[in-house]
């Protein structure tokens, strides 16, 4: 892998990463970074957690003259968090160089954005509503814009945001570079490619395995009304260091949140119907571990980068293969390993089959966790705390202590005493939770699988850059499909392109049941306006 010295970058930049405490660069940022340099426009695929903030980041900030004081450019993305984290991280990188980025998102005051605006920030990372209340206010012009990069790009899609995009855009002048990046890249992102991009470069490190490889897959077959027993159990089990649990709709996190306080677990929600402000500290939370558990919608499906997160569950399975494979890529980031439960009901075990076909992966079913088995995960949790507590002059004053009691009493019932104390009762405190309807299998073309010809591209594949050459499975050793690469940090070898074609916008709705229910206020993508952003 290459090093960062070997792009040509300004020594500020390179210092500024060299403080972030990158070594190499991954796979996406050694092909990408040398592309984005020659400014022509393209599409980056890699999976989850393998750096593509800064494949695109570092030669944006490369690129802009410190001199410059005009928005110069504009990072587009689906949600609030991810705007504040893009933001975060494009700050760390021009660090020493001193551009100005800037946040505009909805739920936050306007009059702030306005008044940081006249700062005269280079650089803007927004959410598309937001973005087009400026741009109608006039305080925000987009005449200078040179760069304009749409992180999460399928998922704009998919939340209805062409429309946004394609005004925002059309006040772009037409000479920029333009660049699309996501882990998922199905097929109707063509027409974005088509409409916004100047014959783009395809740089795509994505394996046969779409979702990233250090992440532990793992599914339980429980019944819906079982499930949250079946968390309990499972978080006693593992004691993830944090995890994120995803469910349905806006009502399931509210309830699992308030049920697994009330269990005793460190828990909270987040959800696009909570005030920014509940949303900022939730994260803010998480993010400094006093919670360590996140339960979310899908709304925190998508790019957030949250160091530590151990597990991720699937309280309830996600809609498509795109949204399990982005919402298990909360974990297992940057080479680290991270484990993924999904909670399958037995009406959606084809579900399942679809989004392990689709993402090419076979994911291993696993017993519903024991009574016995949650009880020795915390008892081991416990013990692991009390060896940690050893070390350090602290204990000193509890030594006096421990010398009578063991002189008086047995060591061994002495110790099991303490830990049950420590370990603490679990609050069996009864849970009812509305119950969820069962995501439906989806329903397919019946060539789709048969065929995989008639099809130029797979929805993680990458497709063909001319939209006319039939592509099979296993067809490896393209630009296109990444053939040949290492994905991630050392992931699986890549060989393929992808042969399967979803068209959501068709036969997939057939299904009815299939987009979410919206008395459950869903919160997942595929509706016309997510209230994400306003
Ligand atoms: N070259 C590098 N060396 C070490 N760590 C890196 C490197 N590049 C990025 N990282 C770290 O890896 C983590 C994941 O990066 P990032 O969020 O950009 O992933 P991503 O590919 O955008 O994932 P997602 O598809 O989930 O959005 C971040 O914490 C980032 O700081
Ligand atoms: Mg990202």
């Amino acid at each position: 892998m290459k090093t960062f010295a070997e792009f040509g970058l300004e020594p500020k930049v390179l210092q500024a990463i060299t403080e972030l405490g990158f070594e190499e660069s991954t796979p996406i940022q050694s092909k990408a970074i040398p592309f984005a340099m020659t400014g022509s426009d393209l599409i980056g695929q890699a999976q989850t957690g393998t750096g593509k903030t800064a494949a695109f980041g570092i030669p944006l900030v490369n690129k802009i003259p410190v001199t410059e004081d005009r928005i110069v450019a504009l990072i587009m993305t689906p949600t609030r968090e991810l705007a504040i984290q893009v933001s975060e991280e494009i700050g760390k990188l021009t660090r020493y160089k001193g551009l100005r980025s800037l946040p505009i998102y909805g739920g936050q005051e306007i009059g702030r954005q306005i008044r940081a605006l006249k700062k005269r920030p280079q650089i803007i990372i927004g959410t598309p509503g937001r973005l087009l209340d400026h741009i109608n206010r006039k305080t925000i012009r987009l005449d200078d814009v040179q760069t304009v990069i749409l992180d999460e790009a399928d998922e704009m899609l998919d939340m209805g945001f062409m429309e946004d995009i394609t005004s925002i855009l059309s006040l772009v002048p037409d000479e920029r570079q333009t660049m699309l990046f996501s882990a998922t890249m199905p097929t109707n992102i063509r027409k974005l490619a088509d409409q916004f991009l100047k014959n783009p470069e395809h740089v795509s490190v994505i394996p046969t395995q779409v979702s990233a490889p250090t992440i532990d897959q793992a599914y339980i077959e429980v019944h819906e009304r079982q499930k949250f027993d079946a968390l309990s159990r499972l978080l006693d089990m593992e004691s993830p260091e944090l995890a994120i649990i995803f469910g349905r709709t806006k009502r399931r996190v509210d309830e699992l949140s308030e049920a697994l306080q009330k269990r005793g677990y460190s828990a909270d929600g987040l959800h696009g119907d909570l005030s920014q402000n509940q949303r900022d500290a939730v994260m803010r939370k998480f993010r400094d571990g006093s919670i360590d558990v996140l339960v979310a919608t899908d709304v925190a499906a998508r790019g957030l980068d949250v160091s530590g997160v151990t597990h991720v569950i699937n309280f309830d399975l996600p809609q498509d293969p795109e949204s399990y494979v982005h919402r298990i890529g909360r974990t297992g980031r940057a080479g680290k390993e991270g484990t993924a439960w999904s909670f399958v009901t037995p009406r959606e075990l084809d579900h399942m089959h679809f989004i392990e076909k689709i993402t090419r992966h076979k994911i291993a079913k696993k017993p519903l966790p024991s009574i016995a088995e949650a009880i020795e995960g915390k008892q081991r949790v416990t013990a692991e705390r009390i060896l940690e507590g050893m070390d350090g002059e602290s204990v000193n004053e509890f030594k006096a202590i421990a010398i009578q009691l063991l002189e008086q009493y047995d060591s061994v019932n002495l110790l099991a005493a303490a830990i049950k104390l420590i370990t603490g009762e679990k609050k069996d405190v009864n849970i009812e939770l509305t119950p969820e309807d069962p995501i439906r299998a989806k329903k397919r073309r019946p060539d789709v699988r048969t065929s995989g010809r008639r099809f130029s591209g797979g929805p993680f594949g990458g497709g063909n850059r001319t939209g006319s050459g039939p592509r099979g499975r296993g067809e490896g050793g393209s630009s296109y499909s990444g053939g040949g690469n290492r994905g991630g940090y050392g992931g699986n070898r890549s060989s393929s392109g992808g042969g399967y074609n979803r068209d959501r916008d068709g036969a997939s709705t057939g299904g009815g049941g299939y987009r979410g229910r919206s008395e459950g206020r869903s919160d997942a993508p595929r509706r016309p306006r997510p209230s994400a952003d306003e």
